[in-house]
């Protein structure tokens, strides 16, 4: 088993490298290979950000490889994370629509190649936003079932972290998902909330005191509203009242919330995304299969709603995705998500014109 951090220059990807060599999920025998750019600054610094791994971790780093060109990559598992990111400051004018060409430009130049000159069997996260694009392009070229986005994977995390925190008790004993788009079209999935060891009357209690007084269907106009008071209170150089505001709010509004300040206080979020990609891979080298939410591209026959790249639960394992599952939804869950689904396209149409 070999990994390639595609943009291991940037600040995920070295993050990730970190994590990946700390966490030991290569074996000494295995690879990492770190790819860059010929002519960029990481043709450099890729070979120095080798050194300092081996320097780090001496007893249990696995071979390290520096790759400085699409025709290079060789791996079993390819995190993507090359490409442009949406600016820290509403001072810099780059558009969505820019930056999705841009990285349009990027996934592909992999993509194509990969298709080509790989083995055939590469499973691919994209961490690269939009992740929706970086999914529909790796699809076509390597199939559906070989790309995961792990954007709904980070989004359900960071619900259930939320919750947990709330409640006062560990991630890990809460189920949640946060599904639909990497973007501003996510939709939180609660009403099959579960929480260990709370029967169902006490988890409606509890999903009831999380919505607040909230109207189903009112989480995107919130998000909206309260998106756009936070990027004024971090324009006005208020970060930590922002900070103190968003961490009042309802554990989904926070889960996007939080983060959407923490990248615009100019620190980004690198740390938890690589984090959360580690812990992603961790599942995926166990050998086994996992239900992971993803952003994956839905054929008609994959589920009831319509086809398209959307973050839906499937069932994942090392060789790609084989189904969605464990996706049981209220009627206003299921129009939203749907509606999701619509704004996908829609982008992607523009995005790849
Ligand atoms: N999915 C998520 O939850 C999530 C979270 C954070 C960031 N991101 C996304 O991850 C991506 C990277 O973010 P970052 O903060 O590390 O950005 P960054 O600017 O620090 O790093 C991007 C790296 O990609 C490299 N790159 C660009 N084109 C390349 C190419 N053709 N080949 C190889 N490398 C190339 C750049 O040189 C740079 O080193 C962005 O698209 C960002 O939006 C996603």
């Amino acid at each position: 088993m070999d990994i390639a951090i595609i943009g291991a220059n940037g600040d995920v990807g070295r993050a990730l490298a970190v994590q990946i060599v700390a966490r030991k999920l290569l074996s000494p025998r295995q690879r990492l290979q770190l790819v860059g750019r010929r002519g960029g600054a990481s043709a450099q610094a890729l070979f120095g950000l080798r050194a300092d791994l081996y320097d780090a971790y001496a007893e249990i780093t696995p071979e390290i490889d520096v790759a400085l060109a699409p025709e290079e990559v060789a791996a079993d598992l390819i995190l993507f994370t090359a490409g442009a990111t949406a600016p820290t400051s509403g001072r810099q004018m780059v558009s969505r629509l820019e930056l999705a060409r841009i990285n349009a430009e990027v996934v592909q130049s992999y993509a194509s190649v990969l298709a080509q000159r790989g083995h055939g069997q590469e499973l691919v996260v994209m961490v690269t936003n939009p992740v929706e694009l970086g999914v529909e392009v790796f699809a076509r070229h390597l199939g559906a079932a070989r790309v995961i986005g792990m954007g709904a994977y980070q989004d359900s995390m960071r619900l259930r972290r939320e919750i947990a925190a709330d409640l006062g008790v560990r991630r890990q004993r809460i189920s949640a998902y946060m599904l639909g788009e990497h973007g501003d079209a996510l939709v939180p999935i609660l009403s099959k909330l579960w929480i260990y060891a709370y029967d169902e009357a006490e988890v409606g209690v509890v999903r009831e005191r999380l919505i607040g007084g909230r109207a189903p269907g009112d989480f995107a106009i919130a998000l909206t509203r309260e998106k756009m008071h936070l990027k004024e209170l971090v324009g006005a150089g208020e970060v930590e009242a922002a900070f103190r505001y968003a961490e009042a709010m309802a554990p989904d509004l926070r889960a996007v919330l939080l983060p959407l300040v923490t990248h615009i206080s100019t620190a980004k979020t690198a740390i938890s995304t690589a984090a959360v990609t580690a812990e992603l891979c961790e599942q995926l080298l166990g050998g086994g299969q996992s239900v992971i939410p993803a952003q994956v591209r839905l054929a008609e026959d994959d589920w009831d709603g319509p086809a398209g790249v959307l973050g839906v639960p499937v069932v994942c394992d090392l060789r790609g995705w084989s189904q969605v599952t464990d996706l049981e939804l209220n009627d206003q869950e299921r129009s939203d998500l749907f509606g999701s689904a619509r704004i996908i396209q829609q982008q992607l149409k523009e995005w790849l014109k």
